[in-house]
């Protein structure tokens, strides 16, 4: 299987401490990753290090053959990322905030319009499109935070808890478009503590512990390993 995304021998230092250390992995077109672990255990910080967000001390990150160290421009546009706290500027309605992805990725204006109607319906928030955030409540920003992300066809989704604040009906939407995105071949990059949700969707696992990778494999061994282990 094609791979997307690669992630080699990555370290990460905060204020001389060891954050992340030699972290390996990678996710494969068409394939949903669960990247699981305690807190602390370093998986925003692995998001956040894939963005380009957080400096790594060492290790190869690629999206494609996109080396996030040489071009960070085109690799940039083959990512998008719903964050576990929505980030919306507040200068912006809803629908200026899916234009400003529109063209940041570039999408024509037509195409954009459509993918908006489908999922401003999907997750229900068709009559919010001119309001500003502060009007939306926790669980329609994220929905709207959720939708910019969705917008553009990049080959990598980058998702860290996107349930939090969702309601039932949203939740499902949304892991239907995840597997829908993935059928399209999608590789997909996802943190929750709730396995529950995301184990049916996912294929592999990356389980994190202080930092490191302690486990790795396939997401029916981790329901095994768990099974045994209660
Ligand atoms: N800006 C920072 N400065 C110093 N240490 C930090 C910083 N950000 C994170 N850390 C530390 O890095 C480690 C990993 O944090 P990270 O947020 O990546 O964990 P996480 O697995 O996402 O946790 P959670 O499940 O609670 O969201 C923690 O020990 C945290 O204290």
């Amino acid at each position: 299987m094609e791979r997307c995304l690669l992630v080699s021998d990555v370290g990460v230092s905060m204020r001389d401490e060891r954050i992340l250390k030699d972290i390996s992995f990678q996710v494969n077109a068409g394939q949903i990753t669960a990247l699981i672990g305690h807190n602390g255990a370093g998986k925003s910080t692995v998001m956040k290090t894939i963005m380009g967000w957080q400096k790594k001390s060492k290790g190869k990150i690629m999206i494609q053959d996109k080396d996030l160290d040489e071009d960070y421009l085109a690799y940039k546009r083959l990512y998008s990322y719903i964050p576990e706290e929505p980030m919306l500027l507040s200068e912006l309605t809803v629908y200026q905030h899916f234009q400003l992805y529109g063209k940041s990725y570039r999408i024509d204006e037509n195409a954009l319009n459509q993918k908006v109607d489908r999922l401003v319906y999907r997750f229900d928030i068709e009559d919010k499109m001119n309001e500003y955030p502060e009007a939306l409540s926790k669980g329609m920003r994220q929905k709207v935070q959720s939708i910019c992300a969705l917008l553009p066809d990049v080959p990598l989704l980058l998702i860290d808890e996107p349930f939090m604040g969702l309601d039932v009906y949203s939740v499902d939407e949304l892991l239907d478009e995840l597997k829908e995105r993935k059928k399209k071949g999608t590789a997909i990059l996802i943190t929750s503590h709730q396995l529950d949700k995301i184990k049916d969707i996912s294929d592999e696992y990356v389980m994190l512990r202080d930092g490191h990778v302690y486990e790795s494999g396939k997401i029916d061994r981790l329901a095994e390993l768990k099974r045994r282990k209660s």
